[in-house]
């Protein structure tokens, strides 16, 4: 496992309080990996790789940007009026949960998929309170 950090904006479409307004959170996210094989050195992963990998995608598409649902158009409008802007869309409401889901289904199998070794379980912290974890069925 691998813990990395990141900012973002966001918001919940349809939550009844404050949570529909656009605000933003220091992110917590936990990347558990697993594989067939340790290597000759005894890893299934190095840490470095796993930092290259995923910190690379985080820094690149989700810190500093507003993640928002890709059917949230006046989200996305009000956003998008700024310069400069950074924006992902998300196809699901941004909560923990959905993030943590994005990451574990779509985003973990493409940039580790020549390393020998596969993400299990996300786990994304929204705050130092509150968390969701996603784990792949056994
Ligand atoms: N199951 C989930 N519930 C909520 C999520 C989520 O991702 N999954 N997200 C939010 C909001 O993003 C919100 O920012 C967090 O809300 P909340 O925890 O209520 O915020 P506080 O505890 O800081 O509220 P105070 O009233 O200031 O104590 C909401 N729910």
């Amino acid at each position: 496992m691998r813990r990395f950090s990141f900012c973002a904006g966001h918001r919940l479409v349809g939550h009844e309080g404050k949570c529909q307004n656009l605000h933003g959170h220091n992110y917590v996210v936990e990347i558990y990996v697993t594989g067939r094989e340790q290597d000759e050195v005894g890893r299934i992963l190095d840490f470095k790789m796993l930092k290259t990998r995923c910190k690379g995608w985080l820094d690149e598409n989700w810190d500093h940007a507003f993640i928002l649902w890709n059917q949230d158009e006046n989200g996305l409008n009000a956003i998008r009026q700024s310069e400069p802007h950074r924006i992902y869309e998300l196809p699901s409401n941004p909560t923990a949960e959905n993030m943590a889901i994005h990451l574990l289904h779509e985003v973990c199998p493409k940039i580790l998929v020549d390393t020998g070794a596969s993400a299990y379980k996300v786990r994304l912290w929204e705050s130092e309170e509150t968390c969701a974890e996603v784990e792949l069925d056994s």
